[in-house]
């Protein structure tokens, strides 16, 4: 039977939010809009993520941002005052490096990204185009003429985050993907970034682009697919049953979590609210009701009272 229930923890009393406490022995954590929001980090975070740490939970961080190297995150992580390991730190583009390196992937990688995809290739010793600009100067035949060569060497199309995303890079992606041979990898499909007031069209905006023009399917790396945090289980190192995913989208976080067997949390500090939650609540449709969170709270740090 799928889930028709989201318990707000606020509107509980406190030896029930105790007891919830109780219920989970390792904590796996979103980071945009859970822990921060870009560069800001969300108040209470800090406090709470340690204090988890603190009364022997395992920690871990899980983001689908590709931008950055899992070293990048952790730098991040730590100039917030966040305590956590590398061993702790689950990233969309090491899990796209590592993905290629256990296919023993020989190729070199047409990369529609930044440096996180790059730096991470780089880290495994997988060949890879170069990121950045790559823009229409003149007519499309001038283009064609002058600035794509067919890189015979290229064996996967690797798409996530890239702002410097471009009808060129379409073209050289599409075309490359037009072999059969060649792998199609997305870092992650989340269709816009947490932030309050505009829409920053996420990594899943250029995948369903590429998507389009290539008449392929990826295969995604990121949140929900299992894999990214499947090993965790497969070594032991967490109870599927006693691990809380807490996250602020629920097509990726919730869903990861639905998908693994974690305990599930929702945040309002992102992407989705309770008013979404009431939406799959009252749908017919069964792949919603895998979006509804366990538990909800306005904000991570809400918990620090009980903890
Ligand atoms: C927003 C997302 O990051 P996460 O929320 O998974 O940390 C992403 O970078 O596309
Ligand atoms: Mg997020």
């Amino acid at each position: 039977m799928y889930k028709q229930t989201c318990t707000n923890l606020l509107e509980q009393p406190p030896e029930k939010v105790k007891e919830w406490l109780n219920g989970f022995d390792a904590v796996i954590t979103d980071c945009d809009g859970v822990l921060w929001v870009y560069s800001n980090v969300i108040e209470g975070a800090v406090d709470t993520m340690n204090r988890f740490k603190t009364i022997g939970k395992k920690i871990f961080f899980c983001t689908n941002n590709s931008t950055k190297t899992r070293q990048q995150l952790l730098e991040k992580s730590h100039s917030m005052g966040f305590d956590i390991t590398a061993e702790g730190m689950i990233s969309s583009a090491h899990s796209t490096a590592a993905y290629l390196k256990a296919r023993n992937f020989q190729k070199k990688v047409y990369v529609i990204g930044a440096c996180g995809i790059t730096g991470e290739l780089d880290a495994v010793g997988i060949k890879h185009s170069e990121v950045g600009p790559d823009v229409m100067t003149s007519t499309l035949a001038d283009y064609l003429a002058t600035n794509f060569h067919k890189d015979t060497d290229i064996g996967a199309v690797v798409v996530g985050f890239d702002e410097h995303f471009s009808f060129c890079k379409m073209i050289k992606a599409a075309t490359y993907l037009d072999n059969p041979d060649c792998l199609f990898i997305a870092t992650n499909t989340d269709e816009r970034f947490p932030m309050p007031g505009m829409v920053i069209p996420g990594s899943g905006s250029f995948v369903r682009a590429v998507q389009t023009c290539a008449e392929r399917e990826p295969f995604v790396i990121g949140k929900p697919n299992p894999s990214i945090c499947e090993w965790l289980i497969n070594e032991g190192t967490i109870d599927p049953t006693r691990t809380l995913m807490i996250g602020d989208r629920c097509n990726t976080d919730i869903l990861l979590g639905y998908n693994c067997g974690f305990q599930t949390l929702l945040v309002g500090t992102g992407i989705h609210k309770l008013n979404d939650v009431e939406a799959w609540k009252n749908s017919d449709d069964p792949e919603q009701k895998k979006l509804i969170p366990d538990v909800f709270l306005p904000k991570l740090g809400d918990l620090l009272p009980f903890m």
